[in-house]
């Protein structure tokens, strides 16, 4: 299988773009329990993103004493210098944040940028556990990157021999290309590769012109460092070149998911809208584990540890429809973002269906339907674990106050499906 080709992910502006980095991040700590690698970018993007994480709202939310921070390229600086890229993280939010033994620095204080890209490279293959890169263990978790005016990244310049680097993790580059012009020390594109996601952040108009020739697919280590598994482009409105300025939204989603509360008709709705599209539906359940099974048949409610796997197997589906070109359509409650997160995994091309009401509403509802009453505390219970998804998450959202016709109409609506071609 071929690198997958990067998603553009558009937001409005700078703000919007470390949030959305920052949530990004927290998902990707989320999906992995063990110990984690985090590879951090350079220059003044990132910045922001940065003084985020140090918020209360991001800084408790992760679980530091398992997170390790590197950086993927340095300027031959000594620490504490303004130009010193890992200085910048650590006085945004790293020393505030983070166990002094989990920052990775690449060393400045060596005789030349060479002797520290051999150290760094130790550093690295010490972490890692081996001496080669393996494809289904990548090394980091999250690679941040920004692009630069020419189309660098980390301090791989267009054009430079160590660009081309395959052999080497990490290089001694001699000069920059770009502004500041000092000696700089970088990770090599098959090791920025091995991660999870490649999120590159770019924002403000100043990157406008490098944008429209990234897009454009021009050969540049821009277009040459993507992850072996995801690439993502979040890029801004004052970035975007207009001419791409529908590339994202265009085209049908790739997978549904069909959400809401117990009794709330998502297999109802998602096998009609299946008809209606031509998908295939599936119900979630059916991927849970067997041992989430054996859990809830012996009357035991699931716990979130019990569902992190369930909510990956189903994640995993919709990846599988993804790469081969398949259409599908899940219900599934994902009543909290948390597990909303998992299954969207930041793909903009699959999207929630909210099937909205209200608790009188569908506890009326269920009583009529089937003649089968649900006992007031599961769907108390329901409602109150419920976090109704929020703009960010681009939902459709449908009363389920209608006939199911009526409904399936109002989300073919919205997905602009003319009723001919449903
Ligand atoms: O050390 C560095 O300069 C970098 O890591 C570099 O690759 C940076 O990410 C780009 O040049 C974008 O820089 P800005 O974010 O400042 O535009």
């Amino acid at each position: 299988m071929g690198t997958p080709s990067p998603e553009l992910v558009r937001v409005a502006d700078k703000a919007a773009m470390a949030r959305a980095a920052a949530d990004l991040l927290l998902a990707r700590i989320a999906a992995n329990s063990g110990r984690i690698a985090i590879c951090l970018t350079g220059g003044s993007s990132p910045k922001q993103l940065y003084e985020l994480l140090a918020t209360d709202a991001y800084r408790d939310r992760i679980p530091w004493p398992r997170v390790h921070w590197f950086i993927g390229d340095e300027r031959f600086v000594p620490p504490g210098d303004p130009l010193h890229n890992m200085t910048m993280a650590r006085s945004a939010f790293l020393d505030a944040c983070a166990p002094p033994a989990n920052i990775h620095p690449i060393p400045t204080d060596t005789t030349d940028p060479e002797d520290a890209a051999r150290a760094y490279e130790r550093e690295l293959k010490t972490f890692y556990g081996a001496e080669q890169l393996d494809a289904a263990r990548p090394l980091f978790e999250l690679v941040l990157l920004g692009i630069g005016p020419d189309g660098h990244v980390a301090s791989l310049f267009p054009g430079f021999p160590a660009a081309d680097v395959r052999d080497r993790w990490v290089v001694g580059v001699d000069q920059a290309h770009v502004a500041p012009f000092v000696p700089r020390v970088s990770l090599t594109l098959p090791v920025l590769a091995s991660c999870r996601t490649v999120l590159f952040e770019v924002g403000g108009a100043d990157k406008r012109p490098i944008l429209t020739r990234v897009l454009a697919g021009e050969d540049l280590p821009a277009n040459r460092a993507r992850s072996d598994h995801q690439t993502i482009l979040l890029i801004d409105a004052a970035a975007s070149p207009e001419t791409s300025a529908d590339q994202s939204t265009s085209g049908l989603p790739q997978a549904l998911i069909i959400m809401g509360v117990a009794g709330s008709g998502k297999s109802t709705i998602g096998k009609a809208l299946g008809e209606r599209l031509g998908w295939r539906f599936e119900d979630g359940d059916s991927f849970h584990p067997p041992a989430n099974v054996a859990k809830m048949s012996a009357g035991h409610p699931l716990t979130d540890e019990d569902r992190w796997p369930w909510l990956r197997a189903i994640a995993a589906e919709i990846a599988r429809c993804r790469a081969n070109g398949e259409h599908i359509i899940i219900a599934c409650s994902a009543l909290k973002k948390a597990y909303r997160d998992i299954l969207l995994d930041h793909h903009h091309d699959v999207r929630i269906v909210y099937l909205e009401g209200s608790r009188e509403l569908i506890g009326d509802r269920m009583v009529h339907r089937k003649g089968h009453f649900m006992p007031t505390g599961l769907l108390d219970s329901q409602f109150a674990t419920l976090e109704p998804p929020g703009a960010c998450e681009h939902p459709l959202t449908v009363s389920v106050d209608a006939p199911v016709e009526a409904i399936v109409d109002g989300i073919l609506q919205q997905l602009h499906v003319s009723q001919d071609r449903a």
